[in-house]
């Protein structure tokens, strides 16, 4: 039978852990380990998509006969040896029903916490299951990903955030002001919906459906976010080279109202400026009930936003804001949805600001920068044991690589306390219970925490009053 490795949790690890169980020291009855962002691109860390992980494969009944026969004959397959703990699958089955033995308590979903605090403990809860817990590690360790999605969004929240502040009336419309133009980027439609989420614990803007859905599914959100009809070069080149005035037209025929995006880049974006949209459509533009979001899509940024601004100012006008920077009509707008990330925001608006262009002005679009240039190195997410109990001792695991002392691990059982606004990471079980701010999320085979995604998104919401830096 073909390995159904889409459910079957006991395939869904790494080789070598399937030999784990023979290794540990005689009579070890408990692993405790933990899970941490070492540091990296960013400071700090938007914690986001456990509850993910441990819906779609923890919970319940996910141990059965079938499972653990499949995964026996394969890994006899793969290892050419019988190496397989069919012995403790069996004892998960009938001692607990085919529920994992295991607890994990974590920071909750959405909190923003600097590296190198613990976010999440893993332990097994029933002493013949020692094995279980590192095992898990391949699967949980996964959570870098809608983790360091939602960090690199939350990053760009606040630089736009900035520049609102500073150019703006207000921040009413900073949820749309980064759009998630990744689904085509990703590497699969599960990585687009679960990046994709992650994105939109910051905002409220994506064409990423599947991103949506996983909102809906895990995390109880009927709509997490929100697209508007928009044009591709498609929908433009097919009226031909002559067309293009057609082609904006047909848009703006069969959306009459509301926001309507229209890329205007396909042959000379200058002159779609000055002389379609300004000229031509001039009067279709102005009357329109609605925001005509115009999308330049190649060349340099920083140069081509402004030069748009410019013309259409030159053709619409501008009025100044309550800040002093010029802002187009209400009618007009336009998005930036090439090469915008992290590293190139900050330069498009400052060389919008310089010319007193109000951040207003622009919406910006990200693809393969905000769902898949990133990896487990970006935050140096990492999984590591910090305490065991042997013979009945309690023993302080850890490790200190003398060829890298930033691999040093934390050693016994970890609390992440919060007072007076900060985060401390308590080791060797000194912790004061009293401050630890982990919630307990999964227990033997229960989700023992379901957060919604408004909870979510208020935990990791930015600091609005803060002054610019
Ligand atoms: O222009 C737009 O205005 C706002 C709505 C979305 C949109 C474009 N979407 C898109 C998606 C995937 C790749 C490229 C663009």
């Amino acid at each position: 039978m073909a390995s159904s490795i889409t459910e079957n949790l006991l395939l869904v690890t790494d080789s070598y852990k399937v030999t784990h169980h023979l290794q540990y020291p005689a009579n070890t009855t408990a692993v405790y380990s933990y899970f941490e962002s070492r540091g990296g691109k960013f400071a700090n860390t938007v914690f986001f998509g456990l509850q993910y992980i441990i819906k779609k494969w923890l919970t319940g009944q996910v141990i059965t006969k079938e499972k653990i026969q499949e995964a026996k004959e394969l890994y006899k397959l793969h290892f050419g040896h019988d190496y397989f703990n069919e012995a403790g699958w069996n004892y998960i089955l009938e001692h607990h029903n085919g529920c994992l033995p295991v607890r994990i308590r974590a920071v909750p979903e959405g909190s923003v916490v600097p590296y190198k605090n613990v976010l999440f403990t893993v332990e097994n809860t029933d002493p013949k299951c020692f094995w279980l817990t590192n095992y898990l590690e391949t699967l949980l360790v996964q959570v870098w990903y809608p983790m360091t999605v939602a960090t690199n969004s939350r990053y760009q929240k606040e630089i736009i955030a900035k520049f609102l502040h500073e150019t703006a009336d207000d921040l009413k419309s900073l949820p749309f002001k980064l759009h998630d133009f990744g689904f085509r980027g990703s590497t699969s439609v599960e990585s687009a919906g679960i990046g994709g989420a992650g994105h939109l614990v910051n905002f409220q803007g994506t064409d990423t459906i599947a991103a949506i859905c996983v909102a809906r599914k895990y995390y109880s959100c009927n709509i997490a976010g929100f697209s508007v009809p928009a044009a591709e070069h498609s929908t433009i080149t097919t009226w031909g080279r002559d067309g293009e005035k057609e082609a904006f037209t047909n848009m703006m025929t069969h959306f009459p109202t509301g926001i309507v995006s229209i890329v205007s880049d396909s042959y000379d974006i200058w002159n779609a400026c000055e002389n379609v949209w300004g000229q031509q459509l001039k009067s279709l533009v102005e009357k329109r009930d609605g925001t005509l979001v115009i999308r330049p899509d190649s060349g340099e940024p920083t140069e081509v936003v402004v030069k748009v601004l410019n013309i259409l100012d030159d053709k619409f006008g501008h009025v100044k804001n309550s800040k002093g920077f010029k802002q187009l009509p209400p009618y007009l707008r336009i998005i930036q949805g090439d090469g915008i990330s992290y590293e190139t925001l900050s330069s498009i608006l400052e060389a919008m600001k310089k010319q007193n262009w109000s951040a207003e002005n622009i919406v910006f679009g990200s693809g393969g920068a905000l769902l898949q240039k990133l990896n487990r190195d970006t935050q140096k997410c990492a999984f590591k044991c910090s305490y065991a109990l042997i013979n009945g001792k309690e023993v302080n695991v850890y490790k200190q690589p003398v060829t890298d002392p930033g691999k040093k691990s934390k050693k016994g059982r970890l609390t992440l306390e919060y007072s007076d606004g900060q985060y401390k990471t308590v080791e060797e079980g000194k912790g004061d219970p009293k401050k630890d701010v982990f919630v307990t999320v999964f227990e033997n085979g229960k989700l023992l925490r379901d957060y919604t995604f408004d909870e979510v998104r208020a935990n990791a919401e930015i600091d609005l009053l803060k002054k610019p830096s």
